[in-house]
């Protein structure tokens, strides 16, 4: 019998379901059993071409609308999205392994948020009057043209999200290629959009690996390209689009500082360390997973932080009261039990987890290392899984040389009850998105992405806006106009 997860056919094209068998197949397997639930194709040229040419048209179309009426096609998507949650959620686990609980939260209701925010703003993209004497000059906020989304696997409804509203709201059509690892939701997405009365054309998925991605990335007629993904796929991408002159946006990985200082809320703080290692075991790129403790407070810290964790519930992510699910894949299960043995290794003290879970599926047990120094390369490389290193620090001026001794710089965060001091430390952090006594939070209305290696460009939020639009502008002579000879 199929899987209720089996979409109709790999792609979504021109406002339809699309097929092409010829391409390379691409298992879907549940991370919570290991059983392959679904298969797609890879897009084959033919594809690709398919959904370049709709998108190309849509989007001239669909720019001559008011702002208005693009606007109220992304509020209708996100009213669907809401209304379907249940059902997006448990698709959301079933691509993933995320737990239910999360997924019914965190997901398609981060989607609709994105949807809905984006269609509230698409009516007020204007541009500006600049007097200047008689003359003056006038802009335009016009659309950028056909943007490619690229997403990674562990947020595959929000990624979609994220990058198709506020390009549709700009006037933009979009192609996106989902992750290989997670190719499911970003179909309910377009399904849905073309629901709420988008043309045909506007919002395309196609699957496929890094190929794929990169025949959209190269393509001449692409204008934009949106890439969540690692660092060295962001390298990449980075340089093929730049050669093109294309626009980017870079949603890239991290090895984020979260430092907790002598006089913190210790709950309040072992709180947001659990947030930022923890949900969605470990797989979120702004993770706070270089946690540095003072060293006052550590020894108290750890032994809380311990016994919180274990109460974390492993199981079936179906389940609602099961809180910790498997990592997304074989692949990066092993991944992150590599990262755990070199710990070991390196002689970091476990004081929690180390190893896999015994059940089914690809559960990675929440593992804390403490006594890390900035050195080891579990302190330095990004792990994407429920690994925690602990590391104790004496003054803040030291802190914070080595909360920033570090290529990435997507996020950080500050737990203290001194807001001076918050602010302060604040202020010298090299991140993009940051947290005073709280952690991982990522509302729509607050910029989101980093700075160094860690990406290019914000997305969420206004400045979302500036990434998916150019400003032309337009200088008016009220008088004659001269000229030299
Ligand atoms: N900053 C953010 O907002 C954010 C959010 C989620 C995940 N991430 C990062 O994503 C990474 C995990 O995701 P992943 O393993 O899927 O990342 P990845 O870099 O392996 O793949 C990301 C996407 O890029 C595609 N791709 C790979 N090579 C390509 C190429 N040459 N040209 C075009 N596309 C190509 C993949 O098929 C996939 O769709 C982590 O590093 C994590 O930090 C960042
Ligand atoms: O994974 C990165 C994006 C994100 C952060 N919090 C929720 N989603």
């Amino acid at each position: 019998m199929t899987h209720p997860a089996q979409p109709k056919a790999s792609h979504f094209i021109n406002g339809a379901y699309v097929e092409d068998t010829s391409g390379t197949p691409i298992p879907v397997i549940y991370a919570a059993t290991g059983e392959e639930i679904a298969t797609v194709y890879a897009a084959t040229p033919a594809i690709i071409e398919q959904a370049l040419t709709s998108a190309q048209a849509a989007q001239k179309e669909w720019a001559k609308k008011t702002g208005t009426e693009r606007g109220r096609v992304l509020r209708r998507a996100a009213e669907i999205m809401r209304e379907r949650n249940h059902e997006l959620s448990v698709l959301e686990t079933y691509d993933t392994g995320k737990p239910l609980q999360e997924t019914l939260v965190a997901d398609a209701t981060s989607g609709a948020d994105a949807l809905e925010y984006f269609g509230g703003l698409a009516a007020s993209l204007t541009g500006e009057h600049i007097p200047l004497g008689e003359d003056w000059v006038y802009t335009i906020r016009e659309p950028l043209g056909l943007c490619v989304g690229i997403g990674a696997w562990n947020y595959p409804t929000q990624i979609a999200c994220w990058k198709g509203a506020p390009a549709l709201a700009c006037g933009n059509s979009m192609v996106f290629k989902p992750s290989e690892t997670t190719p499911l939701c970003a179909l309910k997405v377009a399904e849905i959009l073309i629901e709420a009365g988008a043309p045909a054309g506007l919002y395309n998925v196609i699957q496929g690996m890094g190929e794929v991605g990169g025949a959209l990335v190269t393509d001449p007629r692409v204008d934009k390209v949106s890439l969540t993904g690692s660092v060295p796929t962001g390298k990449k991408v980075y340089a093929a689009a730049a050669s093109g002159m294309k626009h980017v946006t870079m949603e890239l990985g991290g090895k984020s500082p979260m430092i907790v200082f002598e006089d913190a809320d210790i709950e309040s703080a072992i709180s947001g360390a659990i947030n930022g290692n923890f949900y969605s075991s470990g797989q979120v790129c702004s993770n706070g997973t270089r946690v540095f403790v003072h060293k006052d407070i550590k020894e108290k810290f750890l032994a809380r932080l311990a016994e919180r964790t274990a109460t974390a519930k492993l199981g079936d992510p179906m389940d609602e009261s099961v809180n910790f699910g498997p990592m997304v894949s074989a692949r990066q299960m092993e991944i992150v039990l590599g990262y755990i043995e070199k710990g070991k290794s390196e002689g970091a003290r476990l004081i929690c987890g180390g190893g896999r879970a015994e059940m089914d599926g690809y559960y990675v047990q929440p593992t804390v290392f403490a006594d890390v120094t900035d050195d080891m390369v579990i302190a330095r490389e990004e792990i994407f899984g429920p690994v925690m290193c602990v590391l104790d620090f004496d003054s803040e001026d030291e802190v914070i040389a080595r909360a920033n001794d570090t290529e990435f710089g997507l996020s950080a965060g500050v737990f203290t009850k001194d807001f001076t001091r918050a602010h302060r430390v604040i202020g010298q952090l090299e991140a993009g998105s940051c947290f005073i006594n709280s952690y991982n939070d990522a509302p729509v209305e607050a910029p989101f992405g980093g700075v160094k290696a860690s990406g290019v460009g914000r997305e969420n939020s206004k400045e979302a806006i500036k990434h998916f639009s150019q400003v032309k502008s337009v200088y008016v002579r009220m008088g004659d106009c001269e000229a030299a000879f």
